[in-house]
């Protein structure tokens, strides 16, 4: 077979990516970019460069990030002490002062410069915007491994969402902006809850009806326990998982999220590493997909 020049094999790979766009068409995708995956500055201006050819093709992106390690840097720069339990953050007073200055203040307006910058046109809202997330005190139990007692976790303002309102986003997506949400939601109380991305990712696709919800890590998905990645999971492959302690830590409010996201009508969910450069791309307009799909089943 002869082989072909290499600007032909790139005209080859574009033209694969036309049955992918036409099946997106229209469709909601929804990005939650991770706070590790975020990390790398490279990996970061291609993540906006795919943000944005989503768009150009038809497709309405979302965007909502996380930034756990930067409020836990600023953090620790101002001398408060911040502990985890079950993957989410203990959340005092003075914390969720922080977290919304950290996530709804520079990294949204950070990621809103680098989609600028490569000629798309976003928004950066919270989940107080518009009354877009509603959020309850979250209620979590956890088992001790050791003593296998079920704990009721104290974790403050930590946030579950209860509530989305779907109105201003519609908007924003019929105005063709790209929306890039930061985790803060508003409480019937008043208060400023802290909600973890990765729930708050799941609140929105459900919402939304997203026909995918890509969650992009530091890992290159769910791996087994020999470190392996394991390309496909269904709903009852990952409850098996937490419950054997496969999946731990950060991993637990993504698999839930997972879960909760694919009851609401979200076709599949994939996790996937946000470090690769093109992940998105890679991932929906390729024929290699990345990462961990997961199905119900
Ligand atoms: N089975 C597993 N497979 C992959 N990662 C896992 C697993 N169990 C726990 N993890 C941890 O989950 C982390 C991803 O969650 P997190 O740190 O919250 O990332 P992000 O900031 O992207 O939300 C991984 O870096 C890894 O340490
Ligand atoms: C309740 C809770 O844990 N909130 C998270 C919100 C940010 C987040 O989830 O960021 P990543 O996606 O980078 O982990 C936190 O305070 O770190």
């Amino acid at each position: 077979m002869t082989e072909l020049p290499n600007v032909h094999v790139r005209a080859e790979i574009l033209a694969q990516a036309l049955p992918h766009m036409q099946r997106y068409d229209q469709e909601i995708v929804l990005i939650k970019y991770g706070g590790h995956a975020m990390g790398d500055a490279a990996a970061a201006q291609t993540f906006a460069q795919d943000v944005v050819l989503l768009e150009q093709s038809g497709l309405k992106p979302l965007v909502v990030h996380g930034g756990g390690p930067q409020i836990g840097k600023m953090l620790d720069r101002l001398g408060i002490q911040s502990e985890f339990r079950g993957g989410l953050r203990v959340t005092d007073a003075a914390t969720v002062e922080v977290v919304e200055m950290v996530l709804a203040g520079s990294i949204n307006k950070q990621i809103v410069g680098w989609i600028s910058g490569q000629g798309g046109r976003a928004i950066g809202l919270c989940g107080k915007d518009g009354n877009m997330v509603r959020a309850k005190r979250a209620m979590k139990t956890f088992r001790d491994p050791e003593s296998n007692v079920e704990q009721v976790l104290d974790l403050g303002l930590v946030g579950e969402p209860d509530h989305v309102e779907r109105g201003v986003l519609d908007a924003v997506l019929k105005a063709e902006l790209i929306p890039v949400l930061a985790p803060v939601a508003y409480g019937a109380d008043g208060q400023t809850y802290n909600v973890n991305a990765d729930t708050f990712a799941g609140a929105i696709a459900g919402a939304l009806r997203a026909k995918r919800l890509l969650l992009l890590t530091d890992v290159p998905g769910v791996l087994d326990k020999n470190k392996k990645l394991i390309p496909e999971l269904t709903v009852e492959d990952c409850r098996r998982l937490i419950a054997d302690g496969t999946i731990t830590g950060g991993m637990i409010p993504k698999i839930e999220t997972c879960m909760y996201a694919l009851d609401r009508g979200v076709e599949a969910v994939v996790i996937l590493d946000g470090k690769v450069n093109h992940a998105v791309l890679l991932e929906l307009f390729t024929n290699y997909g990345a990462g961990t799909l997961i199905r119900r089943g």
